[in-house]
Order: structure tokens, then C-alpha cells, then sequence
């Protein structure tokens, strides 16, 4: 046997977890930079972010209406309404000039600072204002008709955010939420991790670009495409490269030339035993690591990957599924921990089988799985038809269903483990 062979046949397996705890070893976050806040969602901040004022930093009224001293107002009632003498109007945005004493009111709009002296807000629709002054808009005096308790509709100083409290932690992930706190402390720049570079190269004679006409034989890249959206759903920059034919020197010479501008190769096809699985090839004479090439999973059991020029290259099946399930298993959480997540391996959650699953199989299965809620409960279902040729179901899946290793498949009902993908 040549090493070729040796490599083709002679493959040591290995667990995911064992293939996933191979490649962390090699992982390194990217470096930090700093963009406007607006282009910074989905990004992983690199620094922790604390409060440098309370929120809100001044006592805010939830509604529009009358700022008044709640003991004047305890026998308020619409029959028997208190009136109180009008002292200003505190639009938001500015600050009360006077301190409201027992007897007196300030007309005050939502958001508006509640000035000294009043401890409670009366909403408008609860209130009668008269009489009005000769625009028709101002009045003098108001008639509190309800009454309403000490602090009510009033958002107290550092309510919401004390000063100094932990806000965000650094590789937290920008989305909404985050983006609305940034903001509110003043962030119009972020520093958050460099997106990783990921280049993707499809290998394989019979692949036609997107834009060819179909040939007897050959049909359109699409593997590269979908690994790339992979990437960018992981938090990646996926830079598609022109796929490659199966010359092993060809690849190695687009690999080698790529290697330095890039955090991460992705390859698809080329990783079996066929006469031209060229990253096979490769892999017996290159001059870099082998860290793996059989991984006991289905599919994508040929998933290798290698150290090259410092650079991890993660060599996945052809097979459509088997591409978009490898990647799951093995980029997202690179790209992730690249991109500063700090938890870049999903938890698991448990659903229950929707129809039973027959097959059983020597390796763990991760099945492209379609879940739904029903009765409080999650149900799953394999997402179409699950062979690892199949393309067209990808598109369906919203978890990867884990099945562990066993010859007698899975009853409806079971309860599993799935692994959802965002
Ligand atoms: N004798 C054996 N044959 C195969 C075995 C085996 O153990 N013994 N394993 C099978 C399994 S499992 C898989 S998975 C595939 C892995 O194949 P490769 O990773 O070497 O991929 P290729 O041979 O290059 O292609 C497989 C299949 O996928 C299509 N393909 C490839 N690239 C793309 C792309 N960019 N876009 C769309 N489709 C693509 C390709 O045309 C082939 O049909 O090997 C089995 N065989
Ligand atoms: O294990 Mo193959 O990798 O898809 O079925
Ligand atoms: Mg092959």
C-alpha cells in the first residue's frame, strides 16, 4: 500500500466531540476593531460594556398628565374631583423650572423629567383641565379625579440601569437589544472582533459555474453557495473562490495561494476513496498536519481536516448534506469562536420524534430535521429526504436531529436531541 492508499482505506475514526476538541486547539479570535454602530450588528463586541450613568438618569414620567403630590389627591374621586393650581408645562426634553408643594400641578408629557416636590403622575384621561386661557390650550387650575398611590407612573433615578452595572459582555453578539444599549451610552463606535475571512473552494471536474448552461454530466456549483451563506449566518466573511477541477496539483497550488489571506479554507468534495478525491491526495503529500480524516458520524464520515501554513483547513464531503451538516459541526463553531464567541458549541434541546426513523446506523446520524411546537411540546421530523445527495431539503431544516449509533432505528414519540441552526 502506498501512503495514498493508506490514507484512502486506512483511516482512524474518531468522535465528533474528539474532531470538534482537535480543531479548537488551533483557534484564535481575530483582531479587534472599531466600526460605526450601525455597521456593527451581528458582530461580537471585544470588550465588556458598563453603565457610565444610571438609566434613567433623571425621574421619568410614563405618562402624559399631571405631576402632583399624591397626598393632596387620596379623596379624589370624579364626583368629588381635587383642584390644583397649574405652576408649568414640562414638555420632554426639558427640565421643570419649579417645585410642585401640596396644592399645585405640572402638566408634564411622557418621558419628561418629574420635577422635585411630585411624587406621582396623573394620567390625562383622568384629569379635567379648566378653564382654558384665550388659546384654548392652557388652563390655570386642574381637577384630579382619581386618586393614584405614592411613585405611580414614575420611573425612578437608575430604575431601569444602576450606574456601573454590567451591560453586555464582550463576545456578546450585536442584535437588536444590544444595539439599543450601545446607543444609549453614547457607542457611535463598537469594538468588536474582525469578521473571519473564510475562503471556500469547491473541488470537483464536474462543476459548472452558476451562470453555465447544463452539460451532459456535469451540473452547477451549489455547495459553494450554501457554504457560504453558512458562513455569513455564523458571522463569517465568506469569499467564494472558483471552484476547483480534480487536479490534485491545481488544488494544492489555489490552496497554498489562499492559505496567508484567509482565517479559514473550507473545501467540499474530493475527501472519499474515488480515484479523484484530489483533497485525499493532497493530504498524503502536503506539508502540513492532518489533524483528522474519518469522523464517526453520518454523513459526511470522510470530514477531514488539516494545519497548514498555520491555517486550518477544513476539507468537507461533497454530498450536499453531508457539506451543510459537516459545516454545522464543525465551521459554525470555529467561525464563531473566531469571531470572539465565547460559547461556540450549541446546547442541544430535546424534542420528540413526529414519525419513527427506521434507520439504523454504525456511526451517530444528524439528520436535517423541521421542528414545530405542538401541545407545549417540540416536535421534529426529518426535513425531506434524508440521504446525504440530497440537496433539496436543506432548505426545510431548521435543527439537526442527533440519532446516537444503533441497528434498530427510532419510534415515534422518542425523544431526541436536536441541535436548532440560526
Ligand atoms: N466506495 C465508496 N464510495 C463512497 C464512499 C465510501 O465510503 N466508499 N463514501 C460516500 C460518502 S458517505 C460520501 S459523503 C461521498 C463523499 O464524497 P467526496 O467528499 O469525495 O465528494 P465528491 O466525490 O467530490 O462528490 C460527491 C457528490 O457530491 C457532488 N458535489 C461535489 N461538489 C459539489 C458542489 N460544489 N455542489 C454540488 N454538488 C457537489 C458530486 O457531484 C458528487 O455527486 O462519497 C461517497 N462515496
Ligand atoms: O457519510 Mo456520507 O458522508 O454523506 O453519507
Ligand atoms: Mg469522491
Amino acid at each position: 500500500m502506498n501512503s495514498d492508499t493508506n490514507l484512502k482505506f486506512g483511516r482512524k475514526v474518531i468522535s465528533v466531540e474528539e474532531a470538534r476538541s482537535l480543531l479548537s486547539e488551533y483557534v484564535k479570535h481575530t483582531e479587534i476593531e472599531s466600526v460605526p454602530l450601525s455597521a456593527a450588528f451581528g458582530r461580537r463586541l471585544a470588550e465588556d460594556i458598563y453603565a457610565d450613568h444610571p438609566v434613567p438618569h433623571f425621574r421619568r414620567s410614563g405618562v402624559d398628565g399631571y405631576a402632583v403630590c399624591a397626598a393632596d389627591i387620596e379623596q379624589a374621586t370624579p364626583e368629588n374631583p381635587v383642584e390644583l393650581r397649574i405652576i408649568e408645562q414640562i414638555p420632554s426634553g426639558t427640565v421643570p423650572k419649579f417645585k410642585v408643594y401640596s396644592g399645585l400641578a405640572a402638566r408634564i408629557m411622557t418621558g419628561a423629567p418629574v420635577p422635585d416636590g411630585a411624587d406621582c403622575v396623573v394620567m390625562l384621561e383622568m384629569t379635567d383641565a379648566l378653564p382654558l386661557d384665550d388659546t384654548g390650550l392652557n388652563s390655570s387650575h386642574v381637577n384630579i379625579k382619581k386618586h393614584v398611590s405614592f411613585g405611580s407612573n414614575i420611573t425612578p433615578i437608575a430604575g431601569e440601569i444602576r450606574m456601573k452595572e454590567l451591560l453586555l459582555e464582550q463576545g456578546s453578539q450585536i442584535g437588536p437589544g444590544e444595539a439599543a444599549i450601545l446607543a444609549t451610552f453614547g457607542y457611535s463606535f463598537v469594538s468588536v472582533y474582525r469578521k473571519p475571512k473564510v475562503a471556500i473552494f469547491s473541488t470537483g471536474s464536474e462543476l459548472l459555474n452558476v451562470e453555465d448552461a447544463l452539460q451532459p454530466g456535469r451540473i452547477r456549483n451549489s455547495n459553494s453557495y450554501m457554504l457560504a451563506a453558512q458562513v455569513e449566518a455564523a458571522g463569517g466573511e465568506a469569499i467564494i473562490m472558483q471552484a476547483l477541477s480534480d487536479d490534485a496539483e491545481e488544488v494544492e497550488s489555489a490552496l497554498l495561494e489562499t492559505l496567508a489571506k484567509v482565517d479559514l479554507i473550507l473545501t467540499s468534495g474530493g475527501v472519499s476513496v474515488g480515484d479523484h478525491d484530489v483533497l485525499v491526495d493532497l493530504f498524503g503529500r502536503f506539508t502540513g498536519k492532518l489533524l483528522f480524516n474519518k469522523v464517526a458520524m453520518r454523513p459526511g464520515t470522510p470530514t477531514s481536516a488539516a494545519l497548514w501554513e498555520n491555517r486550518l483547513l477544513l476539507a468537507l464531503s461533497g454530498n450536499p448534506g453531508a457539506s451543510f451538516v459537516g459545516f454545522e459541526l464543525f465551521a459554525k463553531p470555529l467561525i464563531k469562536a473566531m469571531a470572539g464567541c465565547q460559547t461556540p458549541f450549541q446546547e442541544a434541546i430535546t424534542a420528540f420524534l413526529d414519525v419513527s426513523y427506521d434507520k439504523g446506523s454504525a456511526y451517530p446520524r444528524y439528520v436535517r430535521g423541521t421542528t414545530h411546537a405542538e401541545t407545549g411540546c417540540l416536535r421534529v421530523r426529518p426535513a425531506g429526504i434524508d440521504k446525504s445527495s440530497i440537496m433539496v431539503s436543506i432548505k426545510d431544516a431548521d435543527c439537526l436531529i442527533q440519532l446516537p449509533a444503533g441497528g434498530k432505528g427510532f419510534a415515534k414519540d422518542e425523544r431526541v436531541l436536536i441541535y436548532p441552526i440560526q
